[in-house]
């Protein structure tokens, strides 16, 4: 998507990012139903929701590649629907599907792209070394981008995506295809693109742990935004440590913790859930008073997928299991925004 001409600066006091009753429907669907958001310049923001929450559409019409059903949306100080060439000109994109040349060699790639956005040769030959480098691909230039790893095709698109100087790198779901240790590697690069570049990052992810490297995170259910707020803030609010334990009588020890402690309790394969506010703390009065020899007892903080629970009444992973029904029509097949 080339703009017409290479990026103009604009002052980045403003909010990166500021949506307001975003909208986007599709025959029988509302992919995304009035989402509100800002994001403000140098902060890495989250999308955290299951498949299917309406993460990839939003940063679509972020993107100015889907038009919203309603709503406005501004980025990079620019209308989305009233000046996609500014925008396009002041982003950057890493798609959910790779989308560099394997026929091309890293070097190749990223000239391209710079003669795309109409880069002065002179910039184009400095950023594509120092994007390389940051992205720790420098010593692969000349290598057929066939011959790379899933992870390093990921770092680079990264670089390509950062090669014109935009203010806002969206990346849909970055790390969706890699294995663990190209997750965390993959990071260890963002992170050092934070501190680097002075560049906000807008990433979408289904993954928790991914979600809590971000500054602030939006929760995404069913089309809109359930919550949003600094990880640590969500969970804190959350107020509960969850504790599970296994007892020798479990469907005893659910009534007794109600009894003794007037804690609710559900009994499954896993053995006794429950909560408290002070997990810890209270693990001893729990063993010594509840009257039924406990075998094993586990204190968890809230997770972000406990914020999830919360606000939507299902874990992610169940939200993946069993969508919601997306009405009359059932869920259509994609087809082009
Ligand atoms: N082009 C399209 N045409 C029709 N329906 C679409 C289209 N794009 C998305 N949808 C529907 O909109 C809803 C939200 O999809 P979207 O891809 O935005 O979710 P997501 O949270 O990004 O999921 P994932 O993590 O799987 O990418 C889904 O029901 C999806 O089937």
């Amino acid at each position: 998507m080339p703009p017409a001409s290479a990026p103009t600066p604009v002052p980045t006091a403003q909010p990166t990012i500021v949506a307001r009753g975003l909208c986007k429907s599709y025959p029988g669907v509302k992919a995304v139903r009035g989402v509100d958001l800002t994001v403000h310049p140098g902060e890495t923001f989250g999308f955290l929701g299951p498949n299917g929450a309406g993460k990839s559409t939003t940063i679509a019409m972020l993107c100015t590649l889907a038009r919203p059903t309603a709503g406005r949306a501004r980025v990079a100080g620019a209308d989305v629907t009233e000046d996609p060439g500014t925008v396009r000109s002041r982003m950057g994109l890493v798609f959910q599907d790779l989308t560099v040349d394997g026929d091309l060699t890293a070097g190749e790639n990223l000239r391209f792209h710079a003669d795309l956005y109409g880069l002065p040769k002179r910039t184009a030959r400095a950023r594509t070394a120092e994007m390389l480098e940051l992205v720790g691909l420098a010593d692969r230039r000349n290598s057929l981008v066939r011959t790379f790893s899933g992870g390093m095709k990921r770092r680079l698109e990264i670089a390509r995506g950062l090669l014109h100087s935009p203010q806002v790198l969206f990346l849909d779901e970055p790390t969706i295809g890699l294995d663990p240790l190209s997750r965390a590697q993959l990071w260890e690069h963002l992170h050092h693109v934070r501190k680097e570049q002075a560049v906000t990052l807008f990433l979408t992810t289904h993954y928790l742990d991914e979600a809590e490297h971000c500054d602030r995170v939006a929760i995404m259910d069913d089309g809109r935004i359930v919550t949003e707020g600094t990880p640590a803030a969500l969970k804190a609010a959350i107020g509960t440590d969850r504790i599970r334990l296994h007892t020798t009588d479990d469907r005893a020890a659910v009534t007794a913790l109600r009894r003794q402690f007037g804690l609710n309790a559900t009994a499954g394969p896993d053995g006794l859930c429950t909560q408290a506010p002070d997990g810890a703390a209270f693990v001893p009065a729990l063993c010594a008073n509840l009257g039924i020899p406990v075998l094993s007892i586990t204190v968890t903080s809230p997770s972000l997928d406990d914020v999830f629970l919360q606000h939507t009444g299902r874990t992610i992973r169940d939200a993946e299991r069993t969508p919601r029904p997306a009405g009359p029509a059932g869920k259509p097949q994609r087809q082009a925004p």
